[in-house]
This record gives structure tokens, sequence and C-alpha cells, in this order.
């Protein structure tokens, strides 16, 4: 178990398994990132995802709450979403029921080469990259025409079914969303939308994090904003690993039973021209115990010209991002390859 490209072609459930000592590709840089468990837990705000669509009174003071947490720190909980902690749970469990399957099963939902719908890790752009200690299933759900369903598990039989309910409620709760922030900051109505266009990209990435034997030398997922507009996490019922980097100090994410976690991805943070803030995350492993999340990515369609808001954009607020088209073409090659994508796009 030495060599590099022997560790690259396993699955890390395989790697928690046979490695007897941290696989050399896994190992963070020192210039990477300081990893530590026994961080500050980061106070996010809960926010009434029903109360923001209403008209009553309490509808203003929650706006300007989800404002603050978007411009602050990019991440709130939602709560009364309109989905029972028995249907979370359900995708959880879905979730585990999928990686509990035989790694041959699995594997016949593989990634294609150059795809990104299926089974599998990090895709390798070149041999000085870190790579992340997490199986994942990645899928497009939205718009139908995109669906991948050769990559769709067949196994456990409900997982389809819980697929596209998931993805249904999110569609309307990110509807739901994305008007109270163009609301938030005064814009008219749609502004935001309308650069999500008529068919938005729903993409879901199915997470499972492995114990790790080397939990401060090895992360689960490395620091990156998501590339998506807007992102809508279920974490694990009992496992932490979430951590936020806020004014360059990071923090651990509680755990939110029941509650949606949502934070702005960095086309979002293009569109409101860098109010709301794209959050650096990363995930930490655990020793003992394996750890699964779900996460669903919103993001234009492909055609959409993304743009600061022109509402936004004064003489004291000059535009601070180019337009882009297909904002997560490039995406993944910047990241793997140490740079944070939105950079290249910075006026
Ligand atoms: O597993 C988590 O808590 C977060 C995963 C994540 O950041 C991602 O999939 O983009
Ligand atoms: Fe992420």
């Amino acid at each position: 178990m030495e060599s590099t490209d022997e560790h690259q072609a396993l699955a890390v459930e395989e790697l928690a398994i046979k490695a007897n000592s941290p696989p050399t590709s896994y190992i963070v840089k020192d210039s990477e990132s300081t990893i530590s468990t026994t961080l500050p837990i980061l106070e996010i705000p809960t926010i009434d995802t029903t109360l923001l669509s209403s008209s009553s009174f309490e509808a203003a003071g929650e706006l300007r709450r989800l404002r603050t947490a978007l411009r602050s720190c990019g991440y709130f909980q939602a709560i009364n979403h309109g989905m029972s902690a028995s249907f979370l749970d359900e995708v959880l469990e879905v979730t585990g029921k999928f990686f509990k399957l035989p790694l041959d099963e699995k594997r016949t939902y593989s990634r294609d080469e150059n795809g990104i719908d299926g089974y599998g890790n990090d895709v390798i752009y070149s041999d000085r990259q870190t790579l992340d200690w997490n199986d994942r299933l990645y899928l497009h759900v939205l718009p139908e025409s995109i669906r991948k369903c050769e990559k769709w598990p067949r196994l456990p039989q409900n997982f389809r079914e819980i697929l596209l309910e998931f993805t249904e409620r999110l569609r309307v709760m990110n509807e739901i969303i994305v008007k109270a922030m163009e609301k938030s900051l005064d814009l008219g109505e749609n502004c935001f939308l309308d650069q999500f266009g008529k068919n938005p990209i729903s993409l879901t990435r199915f997470n499972f994090y492995p114990p790790c034997p080397w939990p401060d030398r090895i992360l689960a997922v490395k620091p990156h904003g998501d590339a998506s507009g807007t992102t809508y996490l279920l974490q694990d019922k009992e496992v932490e690993g979430l951590q936020v980097l806020k004014d360059d100090h990071w923090y651990r994410v509680p755990l939110t039973p029941d509650a949606i976690v949502f934070n702005c991805g960095d086309q979002l943070e293009i569109m409101t021209n860098g109010i709301f803030k794209s959050p650096i995350h990363r995930v930490v492993t655990n020793k003992e115990k394996e750890r699964r999340s779900v996460a669903l990515f919103f993001s234009p369609e492909l055609t959409s010209e993304i743009k600061p808001a022109e509402g936004l954009i004064d003489d004291k607020h000059p535009k601070l991002y180019k337009s882009v088209i297909d904002y997560t073409r490039n995406y993944f090659e910047h990241l793997q390859n140490g740079r944070r994508p939105i950079d290249a796009l910075k006026i």
C-alpha cells in the first residue's frame, strides 16, 4: 500500500480498511489547512422558511435576519420547510443503504471518465492534488433532460422516489428563498430568479465519509466554496464534521436535526456583487464513526448569463465580478489545482 496510483484506484471505504499508514496523496499539505476538531461552534441563525414568504408583520424581521446571515457568513439553518422529520430520516437512510451495497454493485454506477454523474471520488487533474476522504454519488435531477438515468441506483428500492421527492421539495423552497433574498436587498422581483432561468439545474451529492485513522492529517472535503447558486445540506444526525471559515477562523457547524443547512454558492456571490458570501467550508474526518450527508445544489441553466444585479451597482459600489456563462465548466479543475474558482472572475 505505498504507491500513489494504487491508492487513487481505490474507494475510500477500501482505503479505510486496507491502508496501514496515511496514504500520501490524501495527506493535507502544511500550507493548505491546520486541522482541528475542537473549534468554537459557529452561531448560525435559524430562519423560518414559511415566514419568509408570508405577508405578516414578522416577515420583515425574518428577511432582515436572512440578509444579515448571508452578508456575514453565507449560512443559515432553515426550519419550517415543510419536510417532516421522518422524511428527512428516509433521505439519510437511503443514502446509508446505497453506500452499504457491495462495492461491485456500487461500481455499476461509476462515474464515466468525462462525466459528473455517478459513484466515485475525486477526479485527478494533477499529481500534486490532495485527495478527499470521501466516497460520493452525484446525480443531476433537474432539468429532466440532463438526467443520467443509468447512474440512478436501483437499490434501495425507494431511492429514486425519495430523490425525486427531496428535489421537488427543495425546488419549491429554493424559489421562496431566492425571492426572499431579492426582497431583502430591495431588488426587483425575479432579479435573481431570472438569472437561474426557466430550467435551473439541480445536482445532488450523496456523501459517505468512512472513519479515518488519521483525522489530524487528512480532510474529508478540502476547503471550497460551492459552485452552485444555492446549496441545501442535510447533515448526518449524529456525526459532526462540517466547518466554516469566517473572518479567517474555522468554526464547527452544529448538527441540525430536522433543519436544512443553507449556504450561498459562488454564483449567488456573483449575482449579489459580493454582498452575500459564498462561504469557504471543509469537512473533517472522524476516527471512529462514519458520516453521511446529502447536498443539493441549484445552479442557473447553462446558457444563462450570470452577473451582478444592476440594482446593486452604483458609483460607490462598482461591479466586482465579470459576467459568466456556465460557471461550473472550469470549476473543478481550478479547485483541484488549489485555486479559488471565483477569483478568476474578480475585476
Ligand atoms: O458533508 C458536508 O457536511 C458538506 C459537504 C460539502 O461541502 C459538499 O458536498 O459540497
Ligand atoms: Fe460544499
